[in-house]
């Protein structure tokens, strides 16, 4: 009843929107006059919201709108006034017309249909599309199942070319029935659409389409609210998914922001005297609870005190006072006391309860973070010792060993053959491959086997690589550990790890363990801390030698460990019986390097002749372990990467080796020309040196690009193969060649700058390490002096030695420096060359040398000259030495990374430097 006031009313509204705007219309000549809204469309947004309807509106508003309505109509001219009452009509005959709509209905021939369509594109201007939907929805359902006979008789009426407002008033009432009678349908028609997603994007800017005043408010509301509707139809039911965690914590989040602000008691305490005079002498007091017997609390008559004292908290029905007691039988005394003097009889005294409120809470609150603390204390001390007893790990898996176990037939693939250059170490290990694969063959001849090797030598050897390749080679099962695994901040986690470690391999014999950095556990124990040492460590320690112990032979087990600090592995572990064997893996020799290049270079594309390729990259690695070399493979595989290259070519080798050694360029450093200059020239200072001098190492290039690493310009020599001992000669013409660079700034620069600081360090170690070291010197003869920072304080040589030492080193620096002097002003205007050279191609290789100084007046050696020769013994490979980049140019792409100090990088480090 009353939505079919407000309809009216409505109705009503729009019908004065409509006539407000024709009859304004000459006012404002380019607004298009629009036609009402269609009542159904504010009907069916209810349909679809995902909220309750709202609550019918008080009759008062009804019985408004109304008026206002008739009142709106009323303004309308004669014709209007006529179909005024049709709006107004439908209070009561909307029920009625649904139950009987079936049989009303009336079908539609085509002539109607057309009219139909007429009527309702007049009614469809001027309403957000949205809407139009809805009727459009309405008006298909229509034609499929007819129409109400008394919406016929009033299109039958009606012209749809000049309809009146109260035609389209009464056909929009006509529709809205037949609408609300179909709503189910209704909604499915509309919200399956496919055309949901245009309709959304114009709904959108369905305000902008409604008419001026209140119906385009209308509309915008109706738009947003059937976009509501639409999203909810088209999910269906709304889905509720029920999360526990969710749920308790919203729960108990509300129940503390209601206990919060909303308090269930509030209360004040009083005095006795108070409770007398204020309540109890005026009756208001209703009855006494006497709570815990410690606290009673005053329970008033709530419509008394609401009348005496209306602004007082007591008001409040959840507002109590509280008296603490000092004993129940006093309170109660006072209590006689007080009504007999009130004369109050005893049938009308005011009752005492007594009640135990809280008692658990309190309890909670008082034991509960004791209880708490105890917990979590048990907790900790089960876990440690479940940890360090069991062997089973525990309830928390801590006493679980956490070694890998790779399976041999699936996860293993590492054989022999991928271990390149360390053919001894691959011997001794063989054994152990003999045994777990043949065990007979020893055991038979009495041949004990010995339980385990260490590997030991620099990161990245290939030690891991070695023990797999055993495991694969001999097709056991291969447990791979790290020692720091078996530290925990639990004690007796580490030996429960070991247990638990090696029974797991005893299930799985023939196996192979690998412990992997075992100085983080195996430390000799003389060296540990002071104060009582690490009992945890050391008790792993223990617990590992104990295990190894207890192997017998034919227990199959073999432990392989691995170190880069053999130097501080306790004596025990090396004993025969444990590690019995110790195998030291050194980096790889040039031959070493070869075929570890080898290795690697089959797992990438390259067209380049291979033996000649393994043999120059690794001319020019000297000093790289497996892992730089396998780096350094896939670094140039990137660089070809980067440059788009079908496959990797020799100058992304040597891209990829520079930036290794030297770093990434800098291209973000921009050096003034000033600096620049000065860059160059001292690297033709070391460039000359280094072609002059016999026993230098030959260049091998030369650039000014700054690089990482701190250097704005490097040189680059190749020594002579793998240099393994160094005379005075060479060590003479190598500092002199170091010098290089400050000497030519001193020959072609008014001043000197701070480059070449790293130079004198090397030079001032180089020295040194000939006086104290090396016997070089006649002064300090043949003695050996450490370089042990803890005997700083206390010198291990006299005064007069260490000036001898002084001079000595003085002596030796200045010789270079006077060898290095009179090269390079004798070669003044070479300098001068290769500077200029440099200055205008920023890279030099040897070829430009040559072409700038002729050949290098002393012959190459060894695999020098095979492979950096300038001619170029090549050996089928199309490849020439490096190629000069032109101007700016360089071959890497790199960025560059730390700000870098100048001076020059020499990368070949020869042995003992
Ligand atoms: N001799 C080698 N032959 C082939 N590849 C090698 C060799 N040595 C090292 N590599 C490569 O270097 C990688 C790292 O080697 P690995 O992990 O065995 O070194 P590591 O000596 O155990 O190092 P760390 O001491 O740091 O543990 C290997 O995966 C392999 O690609």
């Amino acid at each position: 009843m009353s939505s079919v006031l407000r309809r009216s009313g409505q109705v009503a509204n729009l019908s004065r929107n409509y006539l407000r705007i024709t009859s304004r219309s000459h006012h404002r000549p380019r607004r298009i006059p629009i036609a009402p809204r269609c009542p159904c469309a504010p009907q069916s947004q209810r349909w679809y919201a995902s909220v309750q309807p709202e609550d019918p509106q008080p009759p008062k508003t009804n019985k408004e709108a109304k008026n206002k309505a008739a009142k709106d109509n009323s303004k309308q001219d004669g014709e209007n006034a006529d179909e005024r009452q049709p709006a107004a009509e439908p209070e009561t005959g909307e029920h009625d017309a649904a139950k009987n709509s079936k049989s009303n209905m009336a079908s539609l021939s085509p002539e109607e249909e057309e009219q139909l369509e007429k009527i309702v594109s007049k009614l469809n201007r001027g309403i957000p599309k949205g809407m139009r939907k809805v009727i459009d929805a309405t008006i298909a359902r229509m034609k499929r199942e007819g129409i109400p006979a008394e919406l016929k008789e009033a299109m039958g009426k009606v012209d749809a070319e000049n309809m009146t407002m109260g035609d389209v008033a009464k056909i929009s009432r006509l529709i809205t029935k037949f609408g609300k009678q179909r709503t189910a349908e209704l909604s499915k028609d509309i919200f399956y659409d496919n055309t949901r997603k245009d309709s959304q994007a114009e709904q959108k800017s369905g305000p902008h389409e409604v008419g001026p005043g209140s119906s385009g408010k209308q509309g915008m509301k109706e738009g947003s609210s059937d976009k509501k509707g639409k999203k909810e139809g088209s999910q269906g039911q709304p889905e509720f998914n029920f999360d526990l965690n969710t749920f308790l914590i919203s729960g108990i989040s509300a129940y503390m922001l209601y206990r919060l602000f909303m308090p269930t008691e509030m209360g004040r305490e009083i005095t006795w005297q108070e409770f007398r005079n204020t309540f109890l002498d005026k009756g208001l007091v209703e009855k006494i609870v006497i709570v815990n017997g410690t606290v009673a609390k005053v329970h008033l008559h709530q419509n008394l005190v609401a009348q005496v004292h209306p602004d007082s908290p007591a008001a409040n029905p959840n507002f109590t006072y509280r008296i603490t007691l000092g004993s129940v039988e006093a309170f109660e005394r006072k209590m006689d006391e007080a009504q007999n003097s009130l004369g109050i009889p005893q049938s009308e005294r005011i009752p005492i309860a007594y009640s135990s409120e809280g008692a658990w809470q309190n309890l909670a609150l008082s034991f509960g973070p004791t209880l708490l603390f105890v917990g979590a204390l048990l907790l900790i001390s089960r876990r440690a010792a479940s940890g360090a007893g069991g062997g089973q790990g525990g309830i928390f898996g801590m006493g679980r060993s956490r070694a890998k176990k790779f399976n041999h037939e699936t996860d293993i693939k590492v054989k022999f053959s991928d271990v390149a250059g360390m053919d001894e170490a691959k011997v001794e290990i063989m054994e152990f491959v003999s045994f777990l694969k043949e065990p007979s063959r020893f055991q038979k001849l009495g041949a004990k086997i010995p339980r385990g090797a260490i590997l030991s030598g620099p990161p990245g050897t290939g030690k891991t690589l070695l023990a797999k390749a055993t495991a694969g080679e001999s097709g056991v099962p291969f447990f791979s550990v790290s020692g720091s695994e078996f530290v925990e901040m639990f004690v007796g986690v580490g030996p429960s790890r070991v247990r638990d470690l090696f029974a797991n391999a005893r299930k799985t014999t023939p196996c192979i363990i690998f412990i992997d950095e075992i100085d983080a556990i195996g430390k000799s124990r003389s060296k540990q801390n002071f104060g009582g040492g690490n009992d945890e460590r050391e008790s792993t320690l223990n617990q590992i030698l104990t295990e190894m112990d207890g192997f017998n032979t034919s227990e199959q087990v073999v432990v392989l460990a691995g170190t880069n600090r053999p130097d501080v592995l306790d004596k025990a572990l090396m004993r025969p019986g444990r590690f019995d064997r110790h195998i030291a893996i050194d980096k790889p020799t040039l031959e070493g390097r070869k075929q570890i290049f080898g290795v690697h270079l089959r797992k990438i594309v390259t067209s380049e002749n291979l033996p000649y390729l393994e043999g120059r990259l690794a001319t020019l690695t000297p000093g790289f372990s497996g892992a730089d070399i396998a780096n350094c493979v896939n670094e140039a595989a990137l660089v070809a990467a980067r440059f788009g290259a079908d496959s990797v070519a020799m100058t992304h080798f040597e891209q990829a080796i520079e930036r290794v050694i030297v770093g990434m360029e800098k291209k973000s450093l921009v050096l003034s020309p000033e600096e620049k200059k000065t860059v160059a020239y001292h690297e033709a200072g070391h460039a000359i040196c280094g072609w002059y001098f016999e026993w230098a190492d030959p260049l091998l290039k030369v650039s000014i690009i700054p690089r990482g690493q701190g250097a704005l310009g490097y040189a680059q020599y190749l020594p002579n193969g793998d240099s393994y001992l160094m005379n005075v000669n060479q060590l003479m013409d190598r500092m002199a060649m170091t010098l290089g660079g400050r000497v030519s700034e001193e020959l072609h620069f008014d001043t000197v700058t701070s480059g070449a600081s790293d130079d004198f360090k090397k030079v001032t170690l180089m020295a040194n390490s000939m006086v104290t070291k090396w016997g070089m010197t006649q002064k300090v003869g043949h003695l050996y002096f450490e370089d042990d920072p803890s005997s700083q304080l206390h010198k291990p040589f006299s005064e007069e030695t260490a000036k001898n030492i002084d001079s000595e080193v003085r002596r030796i620096v200045d010789e270079a420096y006077k060898q290095c002097r009179d090269l390079l002003t004798e070669k003044k205007r070479e300098v001068g060359l290769v500077a200029e050279e440099l200055l205008s191609k920023e890279m030099l290789v040897r070829d430009d040398m040559i072409r700038l100084l002729g050949e290098r007046p002393f012959p190459d050696k060894g695999e020098w000259s095979k492979y950096f020769g300038s001619k170029g013994d090549r050996e089928g490979s199309d490849m020439n030495t490096p190629k000069p980049s032109g101007p700016g140019k360089k071959d890497g792409g790199e960025i560059g990374d730390a700000p870098p100090a100048p001076g020059t990088v020499e990368p070949t480090l020869f042995k003992g430097q």
